[in-house]
């Protein structure tokens, strides 16, 4: 092509005028009185009337005189200035009702001679970019309350209402998968009504089951434009139409590892298909929710791992510690009293030595369950430490010979139980190994009053009672009084 040909100079009329209709921008000339001059078709769609029908005419003919009034401001400052004058507004498009956010731009516009000829002006849309803007915002906010520990329900409250802020009429919620990865649970939409949120909590996960129980059960993005209509609702239909819900688009809450953790849904009132910048925004929301939630199961893990023994899942030592002045108090305010059982394996280390680490672990497994099963829920059971337990028992009787006795039969209980065979199955590389084993334990006994003098070292008491019996012969009790 001819370098001559692309010149501006050498575009005829025609050129130009298709230039300013294929421009996606809002174009118009206005006079210096506020009549207009020319606009192009996007400006058409604005006034919903035809470029001869506007040429000719003022804003006041088109729109409210609030917002001509300000058209007109910003016109006669353009004017003032001799020179560029940008401003944002919203503007409803007359043709079809949608509004936009516009960033306008508008100059005095001179001919050759120098005259002023009148105002041209241009709007461009900036709705999704501002969109954009306010949701960076808004994430950072969120990850700075991410940093600072707050609880998870209040983050993914927060985050809830943070995409609810960015468009008007939305409500959003997340819903999270339970335990077993059958069940959404733990529902956070405050904007919906509660007998809506009653009614979803704990609903079993499946296709069909609304948008968020499909899209937690396929693990992909569910979009219901139409929730009267769509089979998805069907069940729900009414319960939708009672909360006055038209649409919902949900998407699973993925963890770092791909496994579902919940979904993030957004509502609509009305019917509503959702556009590039939802994807973005529902996106991005989920993410924020996985990290949030990802954080608080990390968080629980190295607080359980802090303070559980990791062969056997038991209390370790500094638990035990906080549970024994924790049972100290307790006795002291129900004067009750307690017991401290240290128990330690008979003959343990045959087993190890015969049959490897592997099988000993698995005994010390096995060990923990049985003394578990044997004890209540508000009972204490530790791994004190290599073939060591201790047990603590709380809230026993107030009276002390009722207290020894419930104390000694719950301590025969754990020795029997300890003593009955041991039937392991060690996993080999190509096959499995049956031992049949038998091993008994030493358990001390001691009684924790509910005046306890604090500095009395209630476990190294025990511990003494536990080696009294192991000098008795082993696989028997023996009871020590903590009284100083
Ligand atoms: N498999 C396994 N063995 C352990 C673990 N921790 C400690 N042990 C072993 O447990 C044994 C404990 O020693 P002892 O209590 O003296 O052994 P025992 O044969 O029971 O001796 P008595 O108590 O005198 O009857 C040692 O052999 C340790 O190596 C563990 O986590 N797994």
């Amino acid at each position: 092509m001819n370098q001559q040909m692309l010149s501006l100079a050498n575009f005829t009329e025609d050129n130009l005028r298709a230039i300013l209709q294929a421009l996606p921008a809002l174009i118009w000339l206005k006079d210096a009185d506020g009549v207009y001059l020319a606009c192009n078709e996007r400006f058409e769609q604005f006034f919903g009337a035809l470029e001869k029908d506007i040429i000719g005419r003022t804003d006041y003919d088109f729109v409210s005189k609030e917002l001509a009034d300000s058209f007109r401001a910003n016109d006669l400052l353009a004017m003032q200035k001799g020179g560029l004058n940008i401003n944002e507004e919203w503007i409803s498009f007359a043709h079809d009702g949608h509004r936009e956010l516009v960033e306008t731009s508008k100059t005095p516009l001179h001919n050759s001679d120098g005259k002023l000829i009148g105002i041209l002006g241009i709007s461009h849309d900036i709705t999704k970019r501002k969109q954009l803007e306010k949701y960076e915002k808004f994430r950072s906010s969120t990850l700075e309350l991410l940093a600072k520990n707050i609880p998870l329900p209040s983050v993914l409250e927060a985050i809830v209402r943070g995409v609810e802020l960015l468009h008007t009429n939305i409500m959003c919620s997340i819903l999270l998968l339970d335990k077993e990865g059958k069940h959404l649970v733990d529902g956070v939409a405050p904007s919906l009504p509660s007998f809506y949120n009653q009614a979803i909590n704990g609903v079993a996960i499946g296709v069909g089951v609304g948008s968020c129980g499909t899209a937690a059960f396929l693990g992909q993005r569910v979009v219901v434009d139409d929730i009267a209509s769509h089979p998805y609702w069907a069940p729900y239909a009414e319960l939708a139409a009672q909360a006055g819900l038209g649409a919902c688009w949900s998407q699973p809450i993925l963890s770092s590892e791909l496994q579902i953790l919940g979904t993030f849904a957004i509502y609509h009132r009305e019917k509503n298909a959702l556009a590039d910048l939802d994807v973005y925004i529902i996106e991005q929301s989920a993410q924020l929710a996985s990290i949030a939630i990802e954080r608080k199961r990390i968080e629980l893990k190295i607080q359980h791992m802090a303070f559980h023994d990791a062969l056997t899942g038991l209390p370790n030592r500094s638990l035990l510690d906080d549970r024994l002045e924790q049972t100290k108090a307790a006795c002291r305010r129900h004067h009750c009293f307690a017991a401290v059982l240290f128990i330690d394996l008979d003959n343990f280390k045959p087993l190890n030595d015969e049959y490897g680490h592997n099988a000993g672990d698995l005994l010390l497994q096995e060990v923990a369950h049985r003394i578990s099963f044997c004890v209540r829920e508000v009972d204490t059971v530790a791994r004190f430490g290599g073939d060591e337990f201790v047990v603590i028992l709380s809230d026993l009787e107030s009276e002390l010979a009722q207290a020894e006795q419930l104390a000694c039969n719950i301590a025969e209980k754990i020795r029997a139980s300890l003593s009955a065979f041991y039937q392991i199955d060690i996993p080999n590389a190509h096959k499995q190994t049956s031992v049949q084993h038998h091993c008994t334990a030493s358990i001390g006994v001691v009684l924790l009053r509910h005046l306890q003098n604090d500095d009395i070292d209630i476990v190294k008491l025990a511990d003494q009672a536990m080696y009294q019996a192991k000098a008795k012969g082993r696989n028997t009790i023996c009871f020590l009084d903590s009284k100083p």
